[in-house]
């Protein structure tokens, strides 16, 4: 199984239209690499922390331009193959005027699953004010295994991803803009969620400025046992990985703690 993670750079003095063209190039390179999954981070047209060009960015899903040519990118234009793409999150509009914090997901299958972020990050300002919560839990079929889908501040919830668990997941697959003054919790919530659930972890930050905010960087792949088998640093960067997804039946029959859980 081969991914990418694509760390970017999301700073202000970039406009949201100038990045989304530059990253569909990279993508659009990343399939040179033979990159069977990629994974873009949150949030990454508009900015995590730029709150105020959220309500003006927002709009269906259905009529993102990023994700219209990054659908090009992904099937190679209809001429194939494709890849399994999760193109990050967006700020999407509903047609009763509801802002979320939606990640799209799309494979070869051609069908599109979108996870709206549960928990949503700010407090009293930010995704708080501006979005509403998702409420459903989203799972993917995969040739891998089943994937679950999380956002960022979701990563601070054990309780979403035994719920996950509970859907089947075997490697969670994450989109964030994590700042790096916390990028320590970061770095340990990835194993912990690897650990304690036995699934690969494959999550994708960004880096930069946004909003006044310094993103942290290192996107990382954890395996089911927590190890580290990639991190990237704090710039721009493709983290390029090739894992066995047989290794989270291997780790869970090698130490079957998820048997052991008391669910009353
Ligand atoms: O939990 C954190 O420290 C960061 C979360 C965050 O930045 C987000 O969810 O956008």
């Amino acid at each position: 199984m081969r991914v990418s993670l694509m760390q970017l750079a999301v700073d202000d003095a970039e406009a949201p239209e100038d990045r989304w063209t530059r990253v569909v190039k990279l993508v659009e390179a990343e399939r040179e690499t033979g990159a069977e999954l990629v994974v873009l981070p949150e949030l990454w047209v508009t900015g995590g922390f730029d709150y105020k060009s959220w309500t003006g960015h927002a709009e269906p899903i259905a009529d993102s331009q990023p994700i219209a040519a990054l659908e090009k990118v992904r099937t190679h234009d209809g001429s194939g193959p494709e890849m399994w793409l999760h193109f990050g999150s967006y700020v999407e509009r509903t047609p009763e005027g509801i802002l979320y914090n939606t990640a799209v997901f799309r494979g070869p299958d051609g069908k599109q699953a979108q996870y709206r972020k549960i928990h949503r990050f700010g407090f009293s300002e930010g995704e708080v004010t501006l979005m509403g919560p998702g409420k459903d839990i989203v799972t993917v079929s995969s040739p891998w295994g089943t994937l679950g889908l999380a956002t960022c501040y979701d990563l601070r919830f054990p309780e979403l991803f035994r719920r996950l668990l509970n859907q089947g997941m075997e490697h969670m697959v994450m989109c964030s803009a994590w700042p790096a003054k916390r990028i320590e919790h970061w770095r340990v919530l990835l194993k912990a969620r690897a650990i304690e659930n036995q699934v690969f972890v494959f999550a994708t930050n960004c880096v930069g400025t946004n909003g006044g905010v310094a993103l942290g960087g290192r996107s990382a792949v954890i395996d089911p046992w927590g190890n580290v088998v990639a991190e990237a640093g704090t710039g721009e960067e493709v983290l390029r990985v090739d894992v066995d997804p047989a290794l989270v039946a291997q780790t869970r029959s090698a130490l079957p703690v998820l048997n052991d859980r008391r669910l009353r």
